[in-house]
């Protein structure tokens, strides 16, 4: 048996980030800039109003307060998206609107609120500032200036930015397509009639889940029967397109376990039995003239999520050239629970409350690979090492979270509320104690 560091460290050897391309920047949500994103265009891209007012001299209104009002006469309306050119006339004003763009000979606008808001002859009851309620050419970004820095991922303020930067297409680190075949005669599709002997693919589904959250694109998730020649074929064909491809099932000793059996040899593909728990049948290798990644996941479904976790997210992350994991934290045993000597163990685990204002953690249900009510109702992983053969109640564990920690945060807060009567606002409230770390 190898460490699970030593095959995550040979997986990440062999995985680098796919190629980049170029898209427009709506289509680049989520991906990773390739370089500098640089403005091309000075924003704001010309000196406008923050305020719906006047445009006005300053030296006109000289002394003006509430009680002394002036009254100057409007030259016009200037509205947002007015493309003629204004001059302001000494002596007078112009109505102007909200990002609309401040006559030449402006320095200042007056809020329509300390005005009477007349549209021919205002009258005044302040002495603006020096540049009031002006927005200024450049002022947020000038031509040339880095808007979103390489190897940024584009979420939505990003992309707001780029745009208003007169930047329409990005270079990004490729969207990374990941195929996502389950194996075995036993498995029919979700919704579909179960026969005698059959189950519910659902390996498959979740898969397709964790890549989404991963950033990634699953583009196809099928179904291979115990069938060596379909299963040889169907792999190579999407060798051709993929970025990734992930098999579950088919890895242990069974003899119909076929993609061990189609796919020894091929590639750097390597079986080898990790020393972990769940998850010790492992399958990963960088196959064809694309040399595509190709992790074969043993198929009992808590199997498939833990090695997803520990080896597969790390890969595509590096293929990705973003992070995506939910994180760690730790927390403490409430419970004592047994751990496998000799091997990583995973144990599916439920948060709750503890009164420092940390995580209590206690298993969430059994430790069987194929138990999925209990993994609906788990909030992280619970990791113990080689050496354990019991966590102790009482005693600090390390958290791989599969849930959002703002959800898991959230819902404890809830708890505590529910539990105090609501008056004590303090303990696990999202901002994290000294127990919470990334
Ligand atoms: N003689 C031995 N048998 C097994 C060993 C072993 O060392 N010696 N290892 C066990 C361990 S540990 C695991 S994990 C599994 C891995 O098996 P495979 O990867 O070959 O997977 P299968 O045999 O195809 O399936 C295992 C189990 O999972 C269910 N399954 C498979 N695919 C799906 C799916 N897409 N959705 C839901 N459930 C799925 C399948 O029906 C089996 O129950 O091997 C042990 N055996
Ligand atoms: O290693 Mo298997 O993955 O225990 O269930």
């Amino acid at each position: 048996m190898i460490s699970v560091e030593e095959h995550l460290e040979s997986i990440l050897r062999q995985v680098g980030p796919v190629g980049t391309v170029v898209l427009p920047v709506p289509r680049a949500h989520g991906l990773v800039t390739a370089g500098d994103v640089v403005s091309r265009a000075d924003l704001p891209r010309f000196d406008n109003s923050s305020m719906d007012g006047y445009a006005v001299s300053r030296a006109d209104l000289e002394g003006v307060t509430a009680e002394e009002v002036r009254l100057l006469p409007v030259a016009g309306d200037i509205a947002a998206g007015d493309a003629v050119p204004h001059r302001l006339e000494p002596g007078t004003v112009w109505r102007i609107m909200t990002g609309a763009p401040v006559p030449e000979g402006a320095d200042a606008v007056v809020r329509v609120e300390d005005t009477d808001g007349h549209p021919r002859e205002a009258q005044f009851r302040v002495h603006p500032e020096e540049g009031a309620n002006i927005r200024r050419r450049g002022e947020d970004l000038r031509v040339g200036d880095v808007v979103v820095p390489a190897g940024t991922r584009l979420g939505a303020p990003q992309i707001a930015a780029v745009v208003s930067a007169g930047v329409s297409e990005v270079e990004v680190v490729g969207p990374v397509r990941v195929v996502i075949l389950s194996t075995g005669d036993e498995l029919v599709p979700a919704g579909a009639e179960v026969g005698r002997g059959q189950i519910v693919d659902s390996n498959g589904p979740m898969l397709e889940a964790l890549v989404r959250e991963a950033g990634c694109f699953p583009v196809h998730v099928g179904h291979l029967r115990d069938d060596e020649g379909a299963t040889r074929k169907e792999i190579r064909r999407h060798l051709e397109t993929a970025d990734a491809v992930i098999t579950t099932g088919g890895v242990s000793k069974g003899e119909f376990d076929l993609v061990k059996k189609v796919l020894t040899g091929e590639g750097t593909m390597e079986f080898v039995e990790v020393a972990m728990q769940p998850g010790k049948p492992q399958g990963f290798g960088v196959l064809g003239r694309r040399k595509v990644p190709v992790f074969t996941l043993p198929g009992n479904p808590v199997s498939t999520l833990v090695s997803f976790e520990v080896f597969v997210r790390p890969a595509l992350e590096a293929r990705a050239d973003r992070r995506t994991s939910e994180g760690t934290a730790t927390g403490f045993a409430t419970t004592s629970w047994p751990s496998a000597k000799g091997r990583r163990t995973y144990t599916r685990v439920r948060l709750s409350p503890d009164s420092a204002g940390g995580y209590a953690v206690e298993p969430a249900g059994g430790s069987g690979s194929h138990l999925l009510g209990g993994l609906a109702t788990a909030d992280a992983l619970a990791i113990s090492d080689e050496d354990t053969e019991e966590v102790l109640a009482g005693s600090e564990v390390e958290l791989l979270l599969l849930r959002p920690r703002r959800e898991i945060d959230a819902r404890l807060t809830a708890e505590t509320e529910a539990l105090t009567g609501g008056d004590e606002g303090e303990g696990t409230d999202g901002s994290g104690t000294g127990k919470h770390r990334e």
